[in-house]
């Protein structure tokens, strides 16, 4: 079967993006399908797999499959390119419309520099804080409401964590210095880890100043990337519930493929700004049907 696909990336975050306004693919075989596109040796290469598809609900929807197969709820990146494609595409005529995720309906706002969308603002809605929809267990039976600081022993390191839902889950752990962040041991092990019955996304955040961090991720079904939306909008939330960043303010979050804008707003709403580029189009031809 030929596919046809457009990769694209935001802030090196990159997936295949498939048409389903056009490419009618059977649900059965898109975990196969996300694995084997993401392959860099067999496959096209990507952090995963996302649809484009019309929607009920909004004007554009979007699915998001990991490097592993499995279907995530939200992807921020993912939202950013799927407005970007939407608009390019021209199946959306305005510059705000909605998009539905698996996680809800958002809105999307694309900007425009010479006739072509840079930048995306994407109202993320309100992160979830409660434990049990994160969902997080304790090893104790605790049941407390919010998970800040939390003692988090993982391996020989002695952690403190922060679980912050958007949609999807995250924990965010705060090191001295990003660059000796232990992503390559506790990424795997946190996400893995039984008080996360879903898995999670794993994030390391050093605090620059009260308006920056930086941050580096390790995502659930997908390994180390170089951007997640998501997370870096969970970053923010945390570090207000933290007190290392005021409420309402934009936060410049530092990830390994460059920068994005995030507030968390005094009325709930996570706004994340940021890049979404599109890379190439072609066809990729899938052996298995
Ligand atoms: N890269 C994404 C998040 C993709 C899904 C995540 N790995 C999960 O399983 O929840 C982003 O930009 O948010």
């Amino acid at each position: 079967m030929n596919i046809p696909f457009t990769k694209m990336h935001g802030l090196g975050n990159n997936y295949i993006y498939i048409d389903g306004f056009k490419v009618d693919l059977k649900e059965e075989h898109l975990p196969n399908l996300a694995k084997d596109v993401s392959n860099v040796f067999t496959g096209i290469g990507s952090d995963g797999l996302i649809l484009m598809l019309p929607s009920d609900f909004a004007d554009v929807r979007m699915r998001i499959f990991n490097k592993d197969g499995s279907e995530a709820m939200n992807c921020g990146n993912g939202l950013r390119c799927v407005a970007k494609l939407a608009y390019d595409l021209g199946y959306v005529k305005t510059q705000t419309f909605k998009v539905e995720a698996k996680s809800g309906v958002v809105d999307a706002e694309v900007e425009l520099e010479q006739g072509l969308v840079k930048n995306v603002t994407i109202d993320m809605g309100q992160p979830i804080l409660e434990r049990s929809q994160i969902p997080m267990k304790t090893l104790t039976g605790a049941e407390e409401d919010h998970v800040i600081q939390e003692p988090f022993l993982v391996g020989e390191e002695d952690l403190y964590a922060t679980a912050v839902s958007m949609g999807n889950p995250h924990v965010v752990f705060y090191v001295d210095d990003i660059a000796d962040a232990p992503i390559q041991t506790v990424g795997p092990a946190v996400t893995d880890d039984q008080r996360f019955p879903e898995g999670v996304n794993v994030e390391f955040v050093e605090v620059v100043n009260d308006s920056e961090i930086n941050f580096r991720v390790w995502e659930r079904g997908s390994g180390i990337t170089q951007a997640c939306g998501t997370g870096a909008c969970a970053a923010v939330v945390s570090s207000v519930l933290n007190d290392y960043v005021p409420k309402g303010d934009e936060v410049t979050v530092h990830l390994d493929g460059g920068d994005l804008m995030i507030t968390w707003k005094e009325d709930g709403h996570v706004m994340m700004k940021g890049p979404a580029v599109t890379v190439a189009s072609g066809e990729y031809y899938w052996q298995k049907i």
